[in-house]
């Protein structure tokens, strides 16, 4: 039944880029955090450092949230969270279902962390019919029969897939033909599925491959750095003064 992958525009219907939408999480996480100890306002620059980006861009994007401070004050956190948390959408209950309740989607359902944002865990699917009615984070484990009529019910938008690879696809299709519109997948798997269907997977080895490319770049930096000076440990130096090294490499710095 997968017909195709979904597109989005880069620019949202309000007017919000997509690369804006993405920082708005780091946002509210920093000013949660700053909500939290009551601090009562923030400069752009300080919340910047908190959350990872930098304080012009930062300044924009609050800007499409016709969000601008007040000079020599800064930004209510309060009402920041308020108007961050309702861009999200994140002002609604989100009611959610995992499928695959092994290690991953156990650790998930226990994961505190999806309630306190918004995100309820409706319910907890698994094809192991040995598993069905166990509890698993205080919720009874459910029968893959189950699903269509769980989706519907409990009127779920989003899905949690923590399925083995080769299970993913056909789970995903049930969840969207029961009218699940977004998925999260932690299977590593590309899903297809039809236009209006949202689809963001998570993969931790992905992460892993990426930081090991970055630790090859760096003892390669360091190898190059002793070939030149004949001592370890410049190389970050000589990245500073740009200096090449004598393959005519510049230690390049990649995006996080
Ligand atoms: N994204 C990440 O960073 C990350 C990290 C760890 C694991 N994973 C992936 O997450 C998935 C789960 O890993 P795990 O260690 O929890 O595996 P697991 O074997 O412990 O659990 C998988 C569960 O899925 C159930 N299942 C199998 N087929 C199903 C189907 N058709 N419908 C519903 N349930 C079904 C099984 O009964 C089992 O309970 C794997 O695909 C794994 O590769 C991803």
């Amino acid at each position: 039944m997968a017909t195709g992958r979904t597109h989005r525009p880069a620019t949202r219907s309000r007017g919000i880029p997509e690369a804006t939408v993405a920082r708005l999480p780091l946002y509210l996480r920093a000013l949660t955090a700053l909500s939290e100890r009551s601090v009562p306002t923030v400069s752009s620059e300080e919340l910047a450092t908190a959350a990872g980006v930098n304080s012009a861009k930062l300044r924009k994007d609050f800007s499409y949230l016709g969000s601008y401070g007040t000079r020599g004050v800064g930004y209510d956190v309060e009402y920041l969270v308020y108007q961050i948390s309702r861009e999200l959408g994140l002002t609604q209950d989100w009611p959610v279902v995992i499928v695959g309740i092994g290690n991953l989607g156990a650790a998930l359902a226990n994961y505190g962390g999806f309630a306190s944002r918004g995100f309820r865990v409706a319910a907890l699917i698994d094809a192991d019919p040995a598993m069905a009615g166990k509890p698993v984070a205080g919720l009874p484990v459910r029968h893959t029969d189950e699903l269509e009529e769980i989706v519907t019910e409990n009127g779920v938008s989003i899905g949690v897939i923590a399925t083995p690879a080769g299970a993913a696809q056909q789970v995903c299709d049930r969840l969207v033909a029961a009218g699940i519109t977004s998925i999260l997948n932690f299977a590593p798997t590309v899903l297809s599925v039809p236009d209006g269907v949202d689809v963001r997977k998570v993969d931790l080895s992905i992460e892993l491959q990426i930081l090991a490319f970055h630790e090859q770049r760096k003892a390669g930096d360091e190898t190059a750095a002793v070939r030149r000076t004949g001592t370890a440990g410049r190389p970050a130096a000589a990245a500073r003064e740009g200096r090449k090294g004598p393959d005519g490499d510049v230690p390049a710095v990649m995006p996080a």
